[in-house]
């Protein structure tokens, strides 16, 4: 583009805003002249409305448009403007994709700039939506349009910060809210105060009703006043739609654009079907996804697991372009950021469930493929209006199960749906089954959501109300578990309580017949017939005892008294029955083996049938009926006093738990005093031995210095030498001097100064003794005695003789 051009083009566009801000500021005058000019409008002629700026609306809503892109009014928002401005209740209704939120935003601006609110009166309008996406488009294009007005908007949906919303509920003038977050802080929140509320907007009502929200709308409706305007929007126009309609005034317009179009669906919109088996819905959608790289597509599930499980395992298989799933449980912040994902690029693949069917906005999309059959024929209008918009092209394909095709059809021929079949290529088909299987294999996870996808899906088949179009028992469940890459059937508990039999599922229903029929016998022979029971019982039992009687014959014959160690000679333990078993029993002659009968016969039956019909709370009068009266009676009174005897030891075996906790304590008690016994007892003997030891200590101390630390003693003369030295030097003999003939061989070796003190010891004892014998005294010189005196003490002191 030249410069003259570009000036041109920016000299158009600056005049454009220029005369649009001219009238706005012309029609901002004031609220009342553009008030009086609602009479004139409200009787235009809408066709020939060719912008907003025709339109009685203030400066900042004009602006707003005028910023947003918004020149020429839709359809739906010239035919229903006039009424929505000027205060009347309305009830419109238009095709998907017709511009419906613009339709409801720019009267709700009006409205509240008409009454000059502000953030001190408080909430002004309230917008229902169904879902959660649609809430937040509507809230973005409520921000957009009304970026000039001075009022405070909030989103209120699931999923977020309820504290956070709950704190600044109390200055909004707008609310954008799904039902039930929205009930939730009428409830709880003392903040939300819808008193001076002006205009009540419901969109996409058909999509609240069908998704159960009628009991919420009729709470939410009881909260708000009677004086105010309502504006309802859906897409299709229904019954219950009307219904809805009596939140509006009586005097409400009914506005439906597209009443008498030709086509209910988007006019450049193309709308094909094809048919295919359930096992092979997988394999064609795979198939469609690898041959449209380039495309935006979305593909429609009817389960959230459905959507989850293909999600995943197609990201695992690696389609070769961005692949990404929304469905309902997903938590919200994914679901957002999801959704705009989606929405920036050129080609994606979005695999949902009908989260996404109605009031997205989503730019751009080549195709809608509905996997399964939409329930009704307005959930196929919706998912298909998701493409096609604002007078944009788009495609439209839906898979069709051979079955379903014939009424399919004939619904969308009443609405005037042009379908076409389309023949698949198989040529482009690719089989992904194995490699399913694969991806199974490694991601564990996988395979529960795989199971969970088919139990989702024959459950949404099974609880739809139009049977000619949804029959769950054309399903093969084997294929279908097949075509998830699943080995096996999962267990599809609802369809074999309701007794369906579905191909696959065979084997489970007859297992769970067989469980069923098993289980009813084993009742029959438990519970419900006690005679047949112990008839059964006393059969087993004679069988057990004639056997028994049997063998005891047959050793009867070789021994009179003999002990039979009873081992399970009679495959007693077969029969199940442990009581007779490893039981010693005396055989004596005669009778002692009928003895023995009776008496297994009792251990057997009595116990066991009297504590069964304890358990089992039977009444005990319908019981045995035996041949004779006596036999009957004579049980019967036997049975009483088993019973009474079963009830006793069952009282008795009652856990008293006082009784419990004064036993645990005694023992408790006793268990202690015994520990504190063991404990003296064991410090005693440890004291007794610490001080048996410091005795053999001290002992021990006083040995190992005598023969360890011996003292060196060398230096001592020879006694022998010193002996014969005194000798030679005594002046009168040797009289009462030891001689060593009179010693002992050791105490000849002895040391001299231990010598001396053995005698001074031996002396002693002499002394002491009986057979006194008289000792002679030792006569040395003075100087020898000093010396001696002298030797003795050094040595007594090394050798630490006290
Ligand atoms: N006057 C207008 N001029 C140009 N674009 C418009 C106008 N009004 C609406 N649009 C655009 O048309 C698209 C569809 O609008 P919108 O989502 O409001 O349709 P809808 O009727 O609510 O659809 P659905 O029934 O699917 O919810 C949006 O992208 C919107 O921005």
């Amino acid at each position: 583009m030249n410069t003259s051009k570009k000036k041109e083009h920016w000299k158009k566009f600056l005049n454009k805003k220029r005369k649009i801000k001219k009238n706005a500021k012309s029609k901002e005058e004031s609220i009342e002249a553009v008030v009086q000019e609602y009479e004139k409008f409200s009787k235009v002629n809408t066709s020939t409305l060719s912008s907003f700026t025709d339109m009685p609306l203030s400066k900042a809503t004009l602006e707003g448009l005028a910023d947003s892109g918004y020149e020429q009014p839709t359809e739906i928002q010239a035919a229903s403007l006039p009424f929505s401005l000027t205060g009347s209740d309305l009830v419109g209704a238009a095709k998907t994709g017709s511009g419906k939120t613009l339709a409801l935003v720019i009267p709700l601006l009006e409205c509240l700039w008409r009454e000059k609110w502000s953030s001190e009166y408080g909430l002004g309008a309230l917008v229902i939506s169904p879902t959660r996406e649609l809430a937040l488009q509507t809230f973005n294009t409520l921000n957009s349009v009304g970026r000039h007005h001075k009022f405070s908007c909030a989103l209120l949906i699931g999923g977020t910060d309820v504290e956070f919303e709950r704190k600044r509920l109390g200055s909004v003038n707008i609310l954008i809210c799904t039902p039930g977050r929205l009930l939730q802080h009428m409830d709880e929140n003392e903040q939300l105060n819808c008193d001076s509320l002006l205009m009540l907007i419901i969109d996409e009502a058909d999509r609240i009703l069908d998704m159960g929200f009628k009991k919420q709308i009729n709470a939410i409706i009881s909260n708000l006043p009677t004086t105010r305007q309502t504006l309802l929007f859906s897409a299709t126009q229904t019954k219950d739609v009307n219904e809805l309609s009596r939140v509006c005034s009586p005097n409400a317009v009914f506005v439906s654009v597209h009443e008498n179009s030709k086509m209910i669906t988007p006019e450049k919109l193309k709308q094909w079907y094809m048919i295919c088996e359930e096992q092979d819905k997988i394999n064609t959608t795979w198939s469609f996804i690898v041959n449209n790289k380039k495309q935006k597509t979305l593909i429609f599930v009817s389960s959230c697991k459905q959507a989850r499980f293909l999600t995943e395992a197609f990201c695992h298989l690696r389609p070769g372009i961005s692949l990404m799933g929304l469905w309902g449980t997903m938590n919200q912040k994914k679901r957002i950021d999801v959704f705009e994902k989606f929405e920036k690029r050129s080609s994606a693949v979005l695999i949902a469930t009908d989260v996404a069917s109605r009031g997205l906005d989503f730019t751009n999309l080549d195709w809608v493929i509905q996997m399964d059959c939409p329930a009704t024929i307005e959930d196929y209008i919706h998912r298909v209006g998701r493409t096609a918009r604002m007078g944009n092209s788009g495609q439209a394909v839906m898979i069709l199960t051979p079955n379903q095709e014939e009424e399919m059809l004939k619904l969308c021929a009443i609405k005037n749906i042009p379908l076409e079949k389309q023949i698949v290529d198989q040529s482009l088909m690719v089989d992904i089954r194995s490699n399913l299987r694969s991806v199974i294999a490694e991601f564990t996870e996988l395979k529960e959501f795989a199971q969970g996808s088919i139990v989702a899906y024959l459950r949404s088949l099974w609880t739809m109300s139009n049977k000619k179009l949804f029959n769950v028992e054309t399903v093969n469940a084997a294929e279908l578990a097949d075509s998830y890459g699943l080995v096996s059937v999962p267990r599809i508990r609802f369809l074999n309580r309701k007794g369906i039999q579905l191909e696959g599922m065979k084997k489970e229903k007859n297992e769970d017949v067989e469980e069923k029929s098993g289980q009813k016998e084993k009742e029959k022979k438990k519970g419900k017939s006690i005679k047949g029971e112990t008839e059964s019982k006393e059969d087993e039992i004679k069988s057990i005892m004639n056997r028994f009687a049997e063998a005891a014959e047959k050793v009867e014959k070789d021994t009179d008294l003999f002990t039979v160690k009873k081992s399970d000679i009679f495959d007693v333990k077969s029969n199940g029955n442990e009581e007779v078993e490893e039981e010693e029993v005396k055989i004596g002659e005669g009778g002692v083996v009928e003895n023995a009968a009776r008496k297994r016969e009792k251990i057997v039956t009595k116990t066991q049938i009297a504590k069964k019909i304890i358990r089992k709370n039977i009444n005990i009068n319908t019981r045995v009926v035996f041949d004779s009266d006596q036999e009957e009676n004579g049980e019967k009174e036997e049975n009483a006093e088993e019973l009474e005897n079963a009830e006793n030891e069952q009282q008795t075996s009652t856990f008293d738990i006082e009784k419990a906790k004064r036993e645990l304590k005694n023992t408790d008690k006793e268990a202690r005093k015994r520990m504190r016994d063991l404990r003296a007892r064991k410090r005693a003997e440890k004291l007794e031995k610490k001080k048996k030891n410091k005795q053999e200590e001290e002992l021990d101390l006083g040995e190992g210095e005598e023969s360890g630390s011996e003292p060196d003693l060398s230096w001592l003369p020879d006694p022998d030498e010193v002996r014969q030295r005194y000798a030679e030097q005594s002046d009168e003999g040797e009289e009462g001097d030891e001689s060593n003939e009179e010693m002992e061989p050791e105490e000849q070796k002895m040391p001299k100064e231990k010598k001396k003190e053995l005698r001074k010891r031996k002396k002693t004892s002499s002394t002491n003794s009986d057979d006194f014998e008289e000792q002679k005294p030792v006569k040395t010189s003075k100087k020898r005695r000093h010396e001696l005196s002298e030797h003795e003490e050094i040595a007594l002191r090394l050798l630490g003789d006290d």
